[in-house]
């Protein structure tokens, strides 16, 4: 194995490893959503009563509760919930009930067989009015027999794509009866006479989901660098080819296409876990503004969420492919831990609001900036989004020969979001003048409002990294770190090229000079490559992988990993005299007539 000078200590990110590595494990553990979206949804949204009594017997691990939101009909559109929470003023019960198939809850991870307890969300109907869906807590299963309690039908759905170690399950309720108390009480309530009391924001019942949205930046951010890592450390030892004739095989990490496949991955793992530091800062910090009474940053906060789960889980899923793929055949075995991994990230594009609705919930907020720009308002002092209001220079000067802490760049990733952001107001508005309403004229102009989204998130992705990595002291790491920084921000160049060059404020000269300094980058990179992972100290239980040995020995064990499965238990396997062996048998005998 080359070890290059020094190990580099990229990112403290232990908190973010322990997170993982206990909630989600990596393919998800009885308890992940207990303490992923249960615990929340009690400590942001039960009152002090409600989390005396609950809080404590959670910490404890007393109960398992998970999250049933989902149902089999509808996952994205919260207000047709169907499963429904009538109360009944005489017992001062809430009265729950599945009335159709498809309000069945389905997807809720640990529902199938490990919960006993579960947040529901249900459609609150007091004194004959709906008032839209809110969570309550309900005992699913007695905690002695874990049977299911009387009127609930709940199991597991099966088989999935990946994280089959999670019993995600289905569940449906008969008339069952739940204290009105089960209601979480901190934010709407429901008076023992029936009187419904709204709560100071209609969206704080969806805090629990923001939560895991902020937690997934980090999450992708983990996923990135841990394939990463293992394709790296492959890619080091394995030998496949010769660049220069007779001079022997090379590491296939020389490879200009190797780099150039996996480094970006390895910068945007950088690049997602510092974002991913913020917004979970912006949620606790947000979480207790709500506490104090002040809700005006959660808009901010739903928007930059949602914003950044859909761009980072997008961006994990293909880099993890990425990765995969430059592992050649051993990266396609289960020996590399390539499909454990992929199967767990990719599932972040769907879960926790799909990917193409939580772009779209990030343009509503900016559509109202665009609206407020061309109203000729000022900016609200807002880092995240005033770069809008303000006017960048006309052309793109990344070739300038100093670019002092990347201003450059960022300046052309925010006159695409801001050019973006603006085109598509302005064709919303022209579309609604020509007498489309306001819906019709956002679905079609939906894939472009999702662009601006795009652009916008990349502004922030940006400009997030280089802020940090401005702030780093220690010069030796810093370069090394710098070196991450160029490869990201000129790959990101390349990435939008399209729309840097639509309206020509980039010219084919910059784009190929953005090219020219990616590859510099890689070439800076490629000797601290194995370092910058080895400084993840991942542990090799954690990668899963052969293929990611921290000790290099892949093939030994390679060997190992294969002989140690079941099929090698015997050399000649039951069915063979049974099916193939008869059926050569035959056709021999067949043969000689
Ligand atoms: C690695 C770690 C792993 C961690 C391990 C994780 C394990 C797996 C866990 C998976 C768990 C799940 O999947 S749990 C289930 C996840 N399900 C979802 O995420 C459902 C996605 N759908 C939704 O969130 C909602 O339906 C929306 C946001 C799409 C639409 O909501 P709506 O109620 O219809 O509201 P809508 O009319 O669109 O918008 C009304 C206004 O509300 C605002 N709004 C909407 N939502 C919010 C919000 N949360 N907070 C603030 N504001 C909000 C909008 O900005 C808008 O403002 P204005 O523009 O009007 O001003
Ligand atoms: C691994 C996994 C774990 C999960 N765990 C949980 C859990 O613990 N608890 C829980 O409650 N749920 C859970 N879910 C469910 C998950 O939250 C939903 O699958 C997700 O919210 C998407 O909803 P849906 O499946 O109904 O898809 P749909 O909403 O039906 O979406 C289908 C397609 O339609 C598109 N679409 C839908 N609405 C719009 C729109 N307004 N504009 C544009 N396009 C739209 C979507 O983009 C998507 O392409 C889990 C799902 C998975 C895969």
């Amino acid at each position: 194995m080359e070890h290059a000078p020094k190990a580099i200590d990229v990112t403290n990110d232990v908190e973010m490893r322990t997170f993982n590595f206990f909630t989600m494990g990596i393919d998800g553990h009885p308890l992940g959503l207990h303490l992923d979206m249960a615990i929340p949804t009690i400590l942001n949204n039960a009152d002090e009563e409600q989390q005396k009594d609950w809080l404590p017997k959670a910490a404890n691990r007393e109960f398992i509760a998970t999250y049933a939101q989902t149902e089999m009909g509808h996952g994205t559109n919260l207000k047709k919930l169907e499963t429904t929470a009538t109360y009944d003023p005489k017992t001062q019960e809430f009265v729950l009930n599945s009335p159709t198939i498809t309000s069945t809850k389905w997807w809720p991870g640990n529902l199938g067989k490990s919960s006993n307890y579960a947040v529901v969300m249900a459609q609150l109907y007091t004194q004959g009015k709906c008032h839209g869906a809110h969570p309550f807590f309900v005992q699913l299963r007695d905690l002695n027999t874990h049977k299911p309690l009387k009127g609930i039908t709940v199991g597991d759905i099966g088989p999935k794509f990946g994280m089959n170690t999670v019993d995600n399950g289905f569940l449906q309720f008969d008339h069952v009866r739940t204290p009105r108390r089960s209601m979480f009480m901190k934010h709407a309530k429901v008076l023992p006479d029936g009187r419904y009391v709204p709560p100071v924001h209609d969206k704080l019942n969806y805090s629990a989901m923001v939560f895991i949205r902020a937690a997934i930046v980090s999450g992708m951010a983990y996923h990135l660098l841990v394939t990463s890592t293992i394709a790296v450390r492959y890619s080091a030892i394995r030998r496949q080819g010769e660049i220069t004739p007779g001079a022997g095989e090379v590491k296939v990490l020389d490879y200009q296409t190797q780099q150039h496949r996996i480094f970006p991955q390895l910068a945007r793992g950088l690049a997602f876990r510092l974002s991913g530091q913020y917004i979970m800062k912006l949620y606790t910090q947000t979480m207790d503004d709500i506490r104090n009474g002040d809700i005006s940053a959660v808009p901010d906060l739903h928007a930059l969420s949602c914003g950044l789960k859909a761009v980072t889980t997008h961006h994990a899923a293909l880099g993890l492919e990425q990765c995969r793929m430059a592992c050649g055949g051993h990266g396609y075995s289960q020996a590399s831990g390539f499909p454990l991994h992929y199967s767990v990230a990719v599932g972040a594009c769907t879960y926790e609001g799909e990917n193409m609705v939580m772009l779209l919930q990030t343009a509503r907020h900016l559509m109202k900036i665009a609206k407020a720009i061309r109203a000729g308002q000022s900016p609200k002092s807002n880092k995240i989004v005033d770069y809008l209001f303000h006017k960048g220079p006309p052309k793109c000067l990344i070739d300038q020969a100093y670019d002092t802490n990347y201003r450059n760049v960022l300046e052309s990733f925010e006159h695409l979001a801001r050019r973006q952001t603006l085109e598509v107001y302005d064709k919303l508005v022209q579309l609604q003048q020509q007498g489309r309403n306001y819906e019709q004229a956002w679905n079609d102009c939906a894939v472009e409002l999702c662009k601006a989204t795009r652009a916008h998130v990349r502004t922030f992705l940006a400009r997030t990294f280089v802020e940090e990595i401005d702030k780093i002291s220690d010069l030796s790491i810093k370069s090394v770190l710098q070196d991450l920084l160029q490869l990201y921000l000129y790959y990101e160049v390349t990435e939008c090229a399209t729309g840097l060059l639509e309206d020509g404020f980039m010219t084919g000269q910059q784009h190929k000079y953005a090219k020219k300094k990616i590859y510099e980058a890689l070439e800076k990179i490629r000797p601290n490559a194995v370092s910058i992972v080895d400084s993840f100290d991942f542990q090799d239980r954690e990668l899963h992988s052969v293929l990611g040995r921290r000790d290099g020995n892949v093939y030994e064990n390679l060997l190992k990993w294969a002989q140690s499965s079941p099929l090698n238990k015997t050399d000649v396997l039951p069915f063979h005299h049974k099916y193939l062996g008869k059926m050569m048998e035959e056709a021999r005998q067949r043969s000689k007539i």
